[in-house]
């Protein structure tokens, strides 16, 4: 286990009165931000910050975390969820991109679930925290607004990576590999973040809209979650475009439902995270009892339809919602199936780095909870403001290059449209709601 240098932290939790907009905590500029239906938290400053890099950045991440906690001293009468001692996370998809991965424990978090208000301050210096509701920020004059442009993968250059896709996948290589795309933009200077933050929230009130250190979106997939020990998971994988009308829509909902290309997908999907979490399943205990649905529901999100499956079980003894992140990281929703050499193949026909698009964000607590998501519909934006958006969707043998351009391009809608300052209007045409 790496050492690590772990300060002894200090945080302290306490109930405030109702908050408001969440968002109006947030730092303009660098945002921490895990927020879904106006429930969840934001966060500025930093206490504390873990770097990992490499193959084993996410078990190195559980470790630190563990020896974090441990040297911590907390006082949390809220138990709430999110609130105690927390950590932000971000990390990359690949074992060989140069992102960062990061764990950032904050030093004010202010947190809503339900109809609990808290704020929890953390120390890194011994002092005694001093916990209290900052004065909300209104939104700056400038908006994080952005015009995105084809990447280094034009629509051809996408046609040719899925012809070669296919013939990997036809010559027995892989059963399904996830590509992706990438589109290219800047922020204004000084733009205030939130704004955007408060457009994907608001066209995306179901989803995990999230920002940490600069990996920014909306994404409709839960990856693992821990409350009270108990493990949930939503495996998405397989899409459908909305109709134009109800009519459409219904017809487009049976035919997903029916599509055998895309049940093939799911079903690669569903496996993978069953068997990871299994891996994990050797303990005294009776077990994680995993169960997950024998049907796919379709997922209905204002730009598109899924086929999801939620899994469910108990969290075996000794283990954080960390070491479930890296069980299942990453999933066939992202990588494809066999898990190593789809990653190959990713390596070798997508010329960019993914940075931490698919990769695992959310949080973790100090009891080993936490809530985790796939980073999609969303960009890495850099500190001076460079935006990389990404947008992928899962080839299989019966799949057609130029349906999954047209997928890709429904996938990039929440980042691109926020971005453009007009998800609101968008939202609130579709009527804004996100439903099973
Ligand atoms: C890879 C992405 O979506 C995944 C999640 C849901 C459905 C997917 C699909 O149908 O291909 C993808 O597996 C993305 O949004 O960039």
């Amino acid at each position: 286990m790496p050492a690590v240098n772990a300060p002894r932290l200090r945080a302290r939790t306490i109930e405030v009165p109702h908050s408001g907009d969440l968002l109006r905590f947030a730092s303009p500029t660098s945002p921490l931000v895990w927020l879904r239906q106006g429930d969840g938290i934001v966060a500025s400053g930093s206490a504390w910050r873990g770097e990992f890099t490499g193959e084993t950045r996410i078990p190195d991440s559980a470790d630190a975390w563990r020896q974090v906690v441990e040297a911590a001293d907390i006082d949390d009468t809220v138990k709430a969820t999110g609130s105690g001692l927390v950590a932000f996370g971000a990390f990359a998809f690949a074992a060989e991109s140069g992102a960062r991965s990061v764990l950032e424990v904050p030093e004010l978090i202010v947190g809503r679930r339900g109809s609990v208000s808290f704020v929890t301050a953390i120390t890194a210096d011994g002092s005694e925290p001093k916990p209290r509701l900052p004065e909300a920020q209104p939104f700056g004059e400038t908006d994080a607004t952005a015009i995105l442009e084809d990447g280094l993968m034009s629509s051809d250059e996408h046609r040719r990576a899925i012809d070669r896709a296919l013939d990997l996948i036809h010559t027995g290589h892989l059963s399904k590999v996830v590509l992706a795309r990438e589109q290219r933009g800047g922020l204004p200077a000084g733009a205030d973040r939130r704004r955007l933050l408060a457009r994907l929230a608001s066209a995306y009130p179901e989803c995990w809209t999230y920002a940490v250190d600069g990996l920014t979106g909306t994404s409709p997939e839960t990856l693992v979650r821990v409350l009270e020990r108990q493990v949930s998971a939503r495996v998405l994988a397989g899409t459908a475009p909305r109709g134009a009308d109800e009519e459409a829509d219904a017809r487009a909902q049976a035919r997903l439902r029916h599509s055998e290309k895309n049940l093939a997908e799911h079903r690669y999907a569903v496996e993978s995270a069953l068997a990871s979490l299994e891996t994990l399943d050797t303990h005294d205990d009776p077990g994680t009892g995993l169960t997950s649905s024998r049907v796919p529901f379709t997922l209905k999100l204002p730009n598109l339809w899924h086929l999801a499956s939620d899994i469910r079980g108990t969290l075996p003894t000794g283990v954080t919602v960390l070491d479930l992140v890296d069980a299942l990281h990453p999933t066939a929703a992202v990588g494809g199936t066999p898990t190593p050499a789809a990653l190959d193949a990713i390596l070798a026909l997508e010329p960019f780095d993914r940075q931490r698009y698919a990769g695992p964000v959310g949080w973790v607590g100090a009891g080993g909870d936490g809530e985790w998501a796939v980073a999609l519909r969303g960009a890495e934006i850099d500190a001076s403001g460079s935006i990389t958006a990404y947008a992928g969707g899962g080839i299989v043998a019966s799949s057609d290059a130029a349906d999954e351009y047209r997928e890709t391009q429904l996938k990039f809608r929440p980042i691109v449209e926020a971005l453009r300052g007009d998800a609101e209007d968008e939202s609130r045409r579709r009527g804004g709601k996100t439903t099973r």
